[in-house]
């Protein structure tokens, strides 16, 4: 009788998700005994680390599934830290058993899209943040690369700002937004600190980023690009190379011309460019007309210049100027889950619904065939 109530505590304890890692405690090893005595369950947890931020959530959810199980009527939970072994088995055990090497490789199915911009305050990062609520919103797994070093805003436009990582051993878990894990320069910096690293530093932080946080098997990797032609588009280029490029600008002809350059840029270092986003494009007023406050064409005009015969570049969205996708950003709370009747949200989840049916380019990735 004992040990069937036991087996039926650690069945119910399979159902306990590790919020950061997203998978069960128990593969994760964090269950190191299951007693039952009388009704009473005494339940041995692991955790990771001292202070994991988790500690509070997966404590109560250890409870509860325990507490469920008929014949249970108390619970203890003892709670432990892993020792560095059992630490050093579990970043393993996550790895795959592969050696540390760069995630997202040439064989990886995940389709990372790459969002850049020519010039900053374009709205780059706003729409990267919602686009990745609004891809998981449609079940898929997403991650975001904020590389922004310049102007680090995902975590607060998702809500987050101030939110550090966890950390096991060399492994770092992003924290989770929105289920969007993130990732962010600014997590690793004092939040008044400006960013001025040169080229080496910031290729070593980008290829930090790709090697150390545990992303799992993702879907849709969104990179969050400074502004510009700069060094980090060149390391993108380098490190993965199958990542697509999305220029986003506003509908000032200038904008096109500048968000060209950059694009162009990444071209050179051999990525694609799917496609362009323009954004601010036109306010929608209460008799239902549109004001044009930017202007009006710059997207479709950075589209055409980006094409080529072999690569033909769509404008991918419109997405119209919007208060409550500007006061969503200031609060951290995307409007594609706060106000998804906003036209603007409305026009990011249609890009959502675009490029999450997407198959992953074939760029850079090793072709399963053999030409004799
Ligand atoms: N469609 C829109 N309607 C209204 N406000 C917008 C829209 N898109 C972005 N914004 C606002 O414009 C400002 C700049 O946006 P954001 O920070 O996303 O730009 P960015 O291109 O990422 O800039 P940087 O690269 O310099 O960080 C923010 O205050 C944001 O809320």
């Amino acid at each position: 009788m004992t040990e069937a109530l036991e087996a039926a505590v650690l069945t119910a304890l399979r159902r306990v998700i590790d919020p950061e890692i997203r998978q069960p405690i128990v593969d994760l090893d964090m269950i190191s005994g299951v007693r039952v005595d009388g009704g009473a369950a005494t339940v041995a947890l692991k955790l990771t680390i001292v202070g994991c931020p988790a500690a509070d959530t997966i404590e109560r959810d250890v409870r509860e599934a325990a507490a469920s199980v008929s014949g249970i009527h108390e619970v203890s939970v003892d709670v432990g830290i892993m020792s560095r072994a059992e630490r050093d088995a579990l970043t393993d055990k996550l790895r795959g058993g592969r050696p540390k090497t760069l995630q997202f490789g040439p064989d990886s199915l995940t389709r990372i899209y790459a969002v850049t911009s020519g010039k900053g305050g374009v709205g780059k990062s706003t729409l990267t943040a919602n686009l990745g609520v609004a891809l998981a919103q449609r079940g898929l797994r997403v991650g975001i690369v904020d590389a922004d070093v310049f102007g680090f805003s995902i975590p607060g436009i998702l809500g987050i700002a101030g939110a550090k990582p966890t950390q096991v051993n060399e492994m770092i878990l992003p924290p989770l937004a929105h289920d969007v894990k993130v990732i962010s320069i600014g997590m690793f910096v004092d939040e008044h600190t400006a960013v001025s690293w040169r080229g080496p530093m910031l290729h070593r932080t980008i290829q930090q980023f790709l090697t150390d946080v545990y992303f799992g098997d993702l879907d849709v990797l969104l990179l969050d690009l400074p502004p510009g032609t700069g060094d980090i588009a060149i390391s993108i280029g380098q490190l993965l190379p199958q990542a697509e490029i999305i220029v986003v600008t506003t509908p000032q002809p200038a904008a096109a011309e500048v968000a060209e350059r950059s694009a162009l840029v990444a071209r050179q270092t051999g990525q694609k460019v799917i496609g362009v986003i323009e954004n601010m494009s036109g306010l929608v007023q209460p008799d239902g007309s549109v004001l044009e406050l930017f202007g009006s064409g710059g997207g479709a005009d950075a589209a055409a210049r980006l094409s080529t015969p072999e690569e033909p570049v769509d404008v991918l969205a419109a997405i119209p100027l919007s208060i409550a996708l500007r006061e969503g950003g200031d609060t951290g709370r995307p409007i594609v889950l706060s106000t998804p009747d906003d036209p603007a949200a409305q026009a990011i989840a249609a890009l959502a619904a675009r490029l999450g049916v997407r198959a992953r380019g074939l760029a850079g990735r090793k072709l399963g065939f053999t030409v004799n």
